[in-house]
C-alpha cells in the first residue's frame, strides 16, 4: 500500500500546445517541508495546480493516498489537500475570522450556517497561528504577513493535512519571513506536510526537509537539502556562480554570490 500522500508521477502538461512539463515528478508526505525550485516560467505553479487537481495533467498520473485523483470526491480532495495562495488583497472587508471560516465550507456544505464546531476550529487555528486577537479585523485592513497566515489558518480550518503553498514567503519582510517559517516547521512536526515554491536557495538549506529543482520540464534533483543544494546545481539552475558557506561543523548555512560573475 502506498504512504498517506500526494504524487505527481511522470507529469506531461502544454499550454495550448506550448510544453511546460514533459515528465515531471514530485511528492509530498505528512511530516516532511518539501521546497521546489525553479527559474521564472520553469512551471512551478503549473505542477502545483496539477497536484492540487486544479488543472488536468496531459500524461502522467496524480494520486492522493495511494489512489489516482480520477477515483475521489472534489470535496474529499479538500479534506485532505490544501491549497495557500499568496496572500492578495481581498476587494471585500471579510474578517480575519470570516476568511479563516471560508476553510470549513468542505467540511458543512455551501448553505449551512457555521456551527458551534466550525466555529471552535476556526478560532483553535487562529491561535495556532499567533492571530487570534486579529479574528474581527478586517483582512483589508491587516498587514501582508498576517493575511499569509490567516489564509494558512483558512487551509488548517479545512481540515487538510497536506499544504500546498506558491511562494508563501514573497512580499513578506525578513521577519515574518522567519516568523512564517517557523509556524511552518510547527506544523511539520505535528504532521503536516508542506509543499512550497520558493526563490531563495537559502531557504531550504535550514527546516526542510527536501528540495526538488524543477527545470527543463522535469524535477531534475530531489533529495536532502545537503545533497541537492550544492554551489553547482544553483549554477545549474540559475546561472549564477555562489560558495556556500558552512558552519565549523560542515553544514551549509547560505548561499553567497561570487563576483565578478
Ligand atoms: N494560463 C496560462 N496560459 C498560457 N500559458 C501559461 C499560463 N500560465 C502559465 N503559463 C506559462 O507557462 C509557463 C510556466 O508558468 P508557471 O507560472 O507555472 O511558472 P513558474 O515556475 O511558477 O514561474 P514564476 O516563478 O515566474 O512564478 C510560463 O512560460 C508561463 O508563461
Amino acid at each position: 500500500m502506498s504512504p498517506p500522500g500526494l504524487s505527481a508521477r511522470n507529469i506531461g502538461f502544454s499550454y495550448r500546445g506550448r510544453l511546460v512539463l514533459s515528465d515531471a515528478s514530485l511528492s509530498l508526505s505528512a511530516g516532511e517541508l518539501v521546497c521546489l525550485l525553479g527559474v521564472n516560467g520553469a512551471g512551478k505553479s503549473t505542477l502545483l495546480k496539477i497536484m492540487l487537481g486544479l488543472l488536468a495533467p496531459d500524461t502522467g498520473v496524480v494520486a492522493l493516498d495511494g489512489a489516482p485523483f480520477s477515483g475521489w470526491r472534489r470535496r474529499d480532495v479538500a479534506r485532505r489537500v490544501a491549497y495557500v495562495p499568496q496572500a492578495h488583497m481581498a476587494s471585500f472587508p471579510y474578517t480575519v475570522m470570516q476568511v479563516a471560516m471560508m476553510g470549513r465550507l468542505p467540511n458543512r456544505g455551501f448553505m449551512k450556517a457555521p456551527g458551534r464546531a466550525d466555529i471552535e476550529c476556526v478560532r483553535h487555528m487562529l491561535a495556532r497561528l499567533g492571530i487570534a486577537s486579529l479574528s474581527e479585523r478586517a483582512y483589508t485592513e491587516i498587514s501582508g504577513g498576517e493575511r499569509q497566515l490567516t489564509l494558512i489558518a483558512r487551509a488548517l480550518a479545512q481540515e487538510a493535512r497536506l499544504l500546498v503553498m506558491d511562494e508563501p514567503l514573497s512580499g513578506l519582510d525578513y521577519g515574518n519571513q522567519v516568523r512564517l517559517l517557523a509556524r511552518l516547521e510547527a506544523l511539520v512536526e505535528d504532521g503536516y506536510g508542506v509543499l512550497m515554491t520558493t526563490h531563495d536557495p537559502n531557504q531550504p538549506l535550514s527546516g526542510c526537509q527536501r528540495v526538488a529543482m524543477l527545470a527543463g520540464g522535469k524535477v531534475s534533483a530531489d533529495g536532502r537539502p545537503d545533497e541537492v543544494l550544492t554551489p553547482d546545481a544553483i549554477e545549474g539552475l540559475y546561472g549564477v556562480r555562489v560558495d556556500l558557506l558552512r558552519t565549523a561543523e560542515g553544514k551549509g548555512i547560505a548561499f553567497r554570490p561570487m563576483f565578478p560573475q
